[in-house]
């Protein structure tokens, strides 16, 4: 075998998901899952939860990831590399700690992780973090032998993650009428969260305005932006904008609301919008209600003509990504030498979370982590 398709010292990468509802029945446990001890007022669990309903209560993000596995196995076979992937959630079945133990019974002890979820923040890292610590002790209290795990590096700034955007916003602003196009906006998206959450996201040395939550997201922003200038030679007006805030109204989040935003454009005179979520790995419910429905009928009220493009979902160049840094961060492991691809101005993110990255509110245990009690 070719000494670059060599996964030493890994022998499985699990896709590490959210979980979502696949019927009327999962949705309420669902919600719990997902809000316990997160403080979420009960008024906009029931509205959240009407969301699922509209779509029969089956949650798009399920389907997502099995095409994302499809993509993965498909890659990997036909690169040669020969690594089993496996998937499991956060929130709802198949539950990390089940995917776990059959991946221990399965004889593997050196896994690597992907997290569908490619910036850094509480939310969208350490909280995954302290999932897999929850799950090893719970497998180490079985008597079970642990495996050691490694979550890959943030991949908002790889280029089998941004390029496909950059078409699929080429492909939205396509599909506006032509006398429309070159006066569009583009709306970038990404999940609000506590501003205090996004100023602590990211290392020590990015806490502050935002954290990296913010910078990262900006510099693919501006990336996507500037790739479309020069595909179009149009100069698009663009802004990072925020959907999908759940928290009481006195805590400050991240703003303006996509909701807000358009309304802010219709009212200049803007003549149509592109909304790019490119905080979302695929189309899940954050998309096909929050912009799909919402934002969308919102836009439709104000005669804004807007489009939504494309996220990854299972495009094979982010399947062929995922490949790429599983095989540089076991050369890495093997203490090789690698080249570690990045566009934009932050460079590659750090393999191993440092201690402070991204803090909880309360302290728990995470594991794949500078701080991590695992090995
Ligand atoms: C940054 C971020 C991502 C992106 C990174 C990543 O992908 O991980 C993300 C993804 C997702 N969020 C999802 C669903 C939900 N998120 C909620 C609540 C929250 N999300 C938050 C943040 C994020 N969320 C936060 C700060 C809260 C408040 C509570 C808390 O601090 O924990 C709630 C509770 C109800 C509500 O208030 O919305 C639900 C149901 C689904 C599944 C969708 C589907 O079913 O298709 C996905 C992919
Ligand atoms: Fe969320």
């Amino acid at each position: 075998m070719p000494d670059e398709l060599d996964p030493a010292p890994y022998d499985a990468l699990l896709l590490l998901s959210f979980g979502g509802p696949e019927g009327p029945d999962d949705v309420v446990p669902f919600l719990e899952n997902v809000t316990r001890g997160r403080g979420i007022p009960k008024e906009r669990l029931k509205e959240v939860g009407r969301h699922y309903f509209l779509f029969d209560g089956v949650s798009p993000i399920n389907a997502q990831n099995r095409a994302l596995l499809d993509a993965l196995r498909a890659d990997f076979a036909e690169s040669g590399l020969d690594l089993p992937v496996y998937w499991g959630n956060r929130n709802w079945a198949p539950y990390l700690i089940d995917t776990l133990r059959e991946m221990i019974t399965d004889g593997r002890r050196h896994i690597a992780v992907l997290a569908t979820s490619a910036y850094a923040s509480y939310s969208g890292c350490r909280q995954y973090r302290e999932n897999l610590a929850d799950a090893l002790a719970t497998l180490e209290a079985e008597g079970l032998p642990l495996p050691r795990v490694d979550k890959l590096r943030h991949y908002f700034n790889h280029p089998g993650f941004v390029r496909p955007m950059i078409d699929g916003v080429l492909a939205a602003l396509d599909d506006l009428d032509p006398s429309l196009r070159s006066g569009a906006h583009l709306a970038f998206t990404t999940h609000s969260i506590p501003e205090s959450a996004a100023d602590s996201s990211g290392t020590v040395a990015d806490h502050g305005d935002g954290g990296a939550y913010v910078k990262q997201h900006l510099d693919i922003a501006r990336l996507i932006a500037d790739a479309v200038r020069e595909e179009t030679g149009v100069d698009h007006p663009w802004r990072l904008v925020y959907q999908s805030r759940s928290g009481a109204p006195h805590i400050p989040w991240l703003e303006p609301d996509i909701c807000e935003h358009l309304e802010q454009l219709h009212g200049a005179g803007v003549p149509a919008a592109v909304m790019v979520p490119i905080g979302f790995v695929s189309d899940h419910m954050e998309v096909l209600y929050d912009l799909d429905t919402e934002a969308t009928a919102k836009a439709a009220e104000l005669g804004l003509p807007v489009r939504r493009s494309a996220t990854v979902g299972a495009d094979p160049r982010f399947a062929a990504a995922v490949r790429e840094l599983v095989l540089e961060r076991a050369a890495t492991e093997r203490g090789q030498r690698v080249a570690r691809c990045a566009l934009g101005t932050l460079g590659p993110s750090h393999d191993l979370c440092p201690i402070g990255c991204c803090p909880a509110r309360a302290e728990r245990p995470a594991a794949a982590g500078a701080d991590s009690p695992y090995a």
